[in-house]
């Protein structure tokens, strides 16, 4: 069986871009930039003032005039008519132009004003003092914004900024999620006394969609060979294809056999980790990545982060998965010789993690209020408590 490592550098080594689209600003959120946006004009445009207040010559202040004419009040989106005279300011709002025979703004609290005059009432005044000065935040022709960046809020005011009503961005993948199993039933329908319901189809839209990802097509199957066939072969022109359920060693775990069927080519079938172990995975002659993760609710949900996620975000170009380490709270002692994925909580002061119950991967509740997953490491049967092990977070 391979391990967690090996399986995790055969899934990203087939990872691709699934090409470029462009979307309208309001659909950018989340997305990552495919294309350079550069500086349209200098920002700011114009040499603006940061104050309300009024605009003077230095040259005129520093020669020892405290009181100055209002020549014109200028409004921020206005252009002043009339270049400063001797012994004449400006009355200026924030945001407004500073016209050129302006060189300082003193803000309207630091002055008197009285029938159209000002008596300046500060010591110190600097040249340009409360003034951005055209082009200081960015020049016409610089790069903005480098491919690759995602569209974070800032990112979204920037291209605002820039007039980008649309922008190119990564095109998500188009994924198919199927479900399987007779005992497991639609949630609006009523589950038999030996029957459950099928949690597993919204956890995966739900992990997706974290991701910005909308599943395109979701359905359950039945484990019937005819149909499990007849629906993989209709999901195979998708970019990613999610199966659960059936891929492990029962007499009616028809999933494996199926996908290889219908030509889709095994990476992996079982990997050396615990939950999850009898994880498959393939690609199909056309590209599809195939998925066909365990039932159990706390497998899929190890799975989908370990491998899927990961994979999505090395295909769509964002950075790999942030991973930690902290003293654990409690020793823990596993059974098998495998990578051991369990469910943790940062401590109220953030210097240790303390364990979540979960009774079994097939625990419903999938160690709620957990908001990291710990790792076990195959070669240590026993971890001790105050023993570093490393984690990530669970659902940012
Ligand atoms: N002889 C062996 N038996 C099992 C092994 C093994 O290696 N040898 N592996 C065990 C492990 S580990 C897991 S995990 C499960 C995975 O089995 P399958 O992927 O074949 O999944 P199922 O048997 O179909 O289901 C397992 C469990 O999950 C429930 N389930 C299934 N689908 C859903 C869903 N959509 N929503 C909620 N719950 C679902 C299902 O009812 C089962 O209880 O196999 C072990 N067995
Ligand atoms: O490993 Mo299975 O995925 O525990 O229950």
């Amino acid at each position: 069986m391979i391990t967690y490592q090996e399986a995790l550098q055969i899934i990203l080594s087939h990872a691709r871009s699934f090409g470029d689209e462009t979307v309208l600003l309001e659909n950018a959120d989340g997305r990552v930039l495919a294309e350079d946006i550069f500086a349209d004009r200098d920002y700011p445009p114009f040499n603006r003032s940061t104050v309300d207040g009024y605009a003077i010559n230095i040259e005129e202040w520093r020669a020892g005039l405290k009181n100055y004419r209002i020549a014109e009040t200028i409004f921020a989106g206005n252009v002043s008519e009339v270049a400063l005279a001797s012994g004449q300011c400006y009355k200026i709002m924030t945001g407004a132009s500073v016209p050129k025979s302006a060189s300082a703004v003193i803000r309207r609290e630091d002055v008197f004003e009285d029938s159209g005059s000002v008596t300046i009432n500060v010591e110190n005044i600097e040249e340009q003092q409360n003034i951005s000065k055209q082009g200081e935040d960015a020049k016409k022709g610089d790069l903005i914004l480098g491919q690759g960046l995602i569209c974070q809020p800032n990112v979204i005011s920037i291209l605002a900024s820039l007039g980008k009503g649309k922008v190119k961005v990564k095109r998500l993948p188009d994924v198919v999620l199927f479900t399987t199993g007779n005992e497991v039933k639609s949630i609006d329908s009523i589950p038999g006394p030996v029957e459950i319901r099928n949690s597993n189809k919204w956890l995966l839209t739900s992990l997706l969609k974290k991701l910005g990802i909308d599943v395109q097509r979701s359905e359950h199957i039945s484990d019937s060979r005819e149909d499990l066939y007849s629906a993989i072969e209709s999901g195979l022109d998708c970019d990613v294809m999610i199966l659960c359920g059936g891929v492990s060693a029962g007499d009616a775990d028809y999933v494996p056999e199926t996908l290889e069927k219908l030509g889709v080519k095994k990476l992996f079938h079982k990997v050396a980790i615990k939950p999850g172990k009898p994880i498959w995975c393939g690609i199909s002659p056309t590209g599809t990545m195939v998925f066909a993760l365990p039932g159990n609710p706390f497998s899929c949900l190890i799975t989908f982060k370990i491998f899927i996620e990961e994979y999505l975000r090395k295909c769509l170009g964002f950075s790999p998965r942030a991973v930690f380490t902290l003293p654990l709270t409690g020793g823990r002692t596993k059974k098998v010789p495998f990578d051991e994925f369990f469910p943790t909580k940062l401590a109220k002061d953030g210097k240790s993690l303390e364990q979540i119950a979960i009774n079994s991967s097939g625990d419903i509740k999938l160690g709620l209020h957990a908001n990291s997953i710990a790792l076990h490491p195959a070669d240590r049967k026993q971890v001790e408590s105050g023993e570093s092990v490393s984690y990530f977070s669970l659902f940012t």
